[in-house]
Order: C-alpha cells, then sequence, then structure tokens
C-alpha cells in the first residue's frame, strides 16, 4: 500500500557534519540511527561505484517502517583511482595526505533515501585541490587530530581549509551531504524545511 502522508525523517548516520547540515536547511529528522556496516572495498571496484554501494547499503541496513524515510550517506575521497576512506590510524592519515598534496582529488558523496520499499540515489562529485604540503604542515595538521573519523583525512570545514585553494562542486557534500541534492530528493517525498533557518 502507498504510503500518502509526510513520512518521518530519520537520520541514518552517526555523523554529527549531517545531522548540522540537515539542520542548515531547516530540517530537522524525527529520528537518528545509525548502520553498522562492513566499508571494505571490493576487489577492482571504482570510487564511484564503491560509494554508492555504500550508501545504499547503510539504506538497506536500516528498513523503514511504512511511515518513515531513511536518509543515510557516505563520503570518500579518490586519488588517482584510489579510494581513500576513513584512515585507521595517524600514520595511515599522514600517507592520504601526502597522496593529495600538490594535486587534485575527487570527493565523493552518495546519498540514499529508502522509502516507500524503494531506494532512490544519487551521487555528487566535487573536486578539491590541495596546495603542496611541508612536512611542517603535515605535523601540525595531524597534531590538531582532525583527520579522525573523515574520508581522506581531513575535514574542509577545519584547519585543512587553509590547505585547499580551490574547489569545483559541492562544499556540502565534501562536508558529508550535498544540501541541494537532499532537499530535492526529500522535497519529492513531501519532505520539506520545517524550521525558519536563521542567518548567522
Ligand atoms: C572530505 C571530508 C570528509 N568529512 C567526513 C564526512 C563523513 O562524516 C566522513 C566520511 O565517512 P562516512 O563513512 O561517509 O560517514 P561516517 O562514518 O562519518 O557516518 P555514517 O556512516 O554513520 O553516516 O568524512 C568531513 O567532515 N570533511 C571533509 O572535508
Amino acid at each position: 500500500m502507498r504510503c500518502r502522508n509526510k513520512p518521518s525523517l530519520v537520520l541514518g548516520s552517526a555523523s554529527p557534519r549531517r545531522l548540522e547540515l540537515l539542520s542548515q536547511i531547516g530540517i530537522v529528522p524525527d529520528a537518528l540511527r545509525a548502520a553498522d556496516i562492513d566499508e571494505t572495498p571490493r576487489r577492482g571496484e571504482t570510487p564511484r561505484d564503491y560509494v554508492r554501494r555504500m550508501a545504499v547499503e547503510k539504506a538497506e541496513a536500516l528498513p523503514p517502517s511504512q511511515d518513515e524515510a531513511v536518509l543515510t550517506a557516505d563520503t570518500t575521497v579518490a586519488v588517482g583511482g584510489r579510494i581513500l576512506g576513513k584512515p585507521e590510524d595517524r600514520d595511515e592519515a599522514a600517507r592520504f595526505m601526502r597522496l593529495m598534496s600538490g594535486r587534485r582529488h575527487q570527493v565523493l558523496t552518495s546519498v540514499a533515501l529508502h522509502h516507500d520499499g524503494k531506494i532512490r540515489q544519487r551521487l555528487v562529485q566535487t573536486t578539491v585541490r590541495m596546495r603542496p604540503l611541508s612536512g611542517r604542515d603535515l605535523e601540525q595538521y595531524l597534531e590538531i587530530g582532525d583527520w579522525q573519523g573523515k574520508a581522506g583525512g581531513y575535514a574542509i570545514q577545519g584547519a585543512a581549509a587553509s590547505y585547499i585553494p580551490w574547489i569545483q562542486g559541492s562544499f556540502s557534500a565534501v562536508v558529508g551531504l550535498p544540501l541541494s541534492e537532499t532537499a530535492a530528493m526529500l522535497a519529492a517525498i513531501g519532505i520539506t524545511a520545517q524550521q525558519q533557518v536563521k542567518s548567522t
């Protein structure tokens, strides 16, 4: 049976950034749930296929009830065809930063919306240029610990902004949720801003 009322929104994410990003556009989820899935890339899987699969698997892991919609997302960094997920430790974060230093990389964010027996999915790609990093930059950056829990080991919304002179694409997608695309997906199932948004 089709669900015709506006569904309750469940944010299927443990990322505080995703919750903050949604609130930036006046959308407050009715509930939060987190999916615990295996995030290991498959052999030969492209970064685009990987990030799509991750968002969809998170959505599959959180089946909504009839009057709910579950929103999930996945963000990953791709450089030279390699997938850079969340570093396991500081050494891995250092390796990731060296790989990105002085070149462009792609940040891929896939959003999935599980509702009414279907999973809709969108992928947003943003190109980010990082200036060459000196050994001292790297040491200082790793010291603040911002690398933890971030794809590629950096946060553009934090101190790493001083290393990023240029991006092409969606800033909010780099931080974890492409707001324009997400708002359109939610609006298509009747979910729109319920809070007046004040600018700072
Ligand atoms: C590149 C980049 C990533 N990130 C974050 C966004 C995501 O939270 C994280 C990538 O990990 P994800 O696996 O996409 O998400 P998550 O584990 O944080 O949360 P959940 O699966 O429960 O939704 O990296 C930033 O905050 N800033 C950045 O500049």
